[in-house]
């Protein structure tokens, strides 16, 4: 079966005045299809960066990158992948069904289709009832459900999500955890996931991509073994804690503190 995506040897530098900046190098990565899989490491380790080559927003320096087994601008013309930003990114004049079909709009879905798609989309993130309010009548939560909801509408087997949750509190981040695992356990998808949290990538993860700052590098792949079902106190098990405990190992060996105090 061909890898959702699959990078080898990945590099990707991007000329500046004061010299080149390494966002990423030698990255080799498999991604098969259905995985969750999360990106974690301090800031400026190249995830953003990942995603947005895989999404065919930037260009690789060396190595190869294939989603579906396809160039990464193939991919993008056959709409290969939906994109969730960390803000919502909600155009404020449209209400939120008009937000959800904006890329329906774009790929001329004739109108019976995309009102269908639109309601679908919505009742999965648990919005049906919200189709006329606008962005700001709404929550962060809900904002970045839509958006969600908009990523999905056109029905792309991959989803890119760069921090969707990181500006929403904690209470409101885990009950869009929770979601978003039944939301992947009913649509097959595969995920695609930049955070900063350790308990965020271990509660969702299938494998836990570890990367490490200067340059941007893979410093450990972690497969999780929690099941896929998994109740928001699974946080509490040694499984669990065993799995967080490796991430964390994996950050700190990447990350040299003595260098930035010195
Ligand atoms: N267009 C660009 N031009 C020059 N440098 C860039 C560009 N985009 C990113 N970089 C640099 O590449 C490195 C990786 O950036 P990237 O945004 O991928 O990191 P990140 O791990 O997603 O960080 P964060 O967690 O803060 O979002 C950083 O040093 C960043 O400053």
């Amino acid at each position: 079966m061909t890898a959702v995506v699959q990078a080898e040897r990945l590099g990707l530098t991007f000329p500046s005045g004061d010299g080149d900046i390494v966002a990423l190098a030698d990255v080799n990565l498999t991604i098969e299809k259905g995985e969750f899989v999360s990106f974690i490491g301090p800031s400026g380790c190249g995830k953003t960066t990942f995603l947005r080559t895989i999404a065919d927003l930037e260009t690789p320096s060396s190595g190869t990158l294939t989603i579906n087994g396809q160039t990464p601008g193939a991919a993008r013309k056959a709409r290969a992948y939906g994109y969730v930003f960390q803000a919502a990114a909600l155009y404020p004049w449209r209400n939120i069904e008009k937000n959800v079909a904006l890329p329906l709009e774009i790929m001329n879905y004739p109108a019976a289709e995309q009102a269908e798609r639109v309601r679908r989309t919505l009742e999965l993130v648990n919005l049906t009832g919200f189709e006329k309010k606008y962005p700001w009548q709404l929550s962060g939560g809900m904002q970045q459900r839509a958006s969600i909801a908009r990523a999905l509408s056109f029905d792309a087997d991959l989803l890119l999500m760069d921090e969707p949750f990181g500006a929403l509190d904690e209470i409101v981040r885990d009950h869009l955890n929770s979601e978003l695992l039944k939301l992947w356990a009913r649509t097959e998808k595969t995920i695609c996931f930049v955070t900063h949290s350790i308990p965020e990538a271990v509660y969702l993860s299938t494998k836990i991509v570890v990367m490490s700052p200067r340059p941007g590098r893979v410093t450990d792949i972690i497969e999780s073994n929690l099941p896929r079902e998994r109740p928001l106190d699974i946080r509490e098990t040694p499984e669990f804690l065993e799995i967080a405990a490796r991430v964390r190992d994996g950050l700190r060996a990447g990350h040299s503190y003595d260098e930035e105090v010195a």
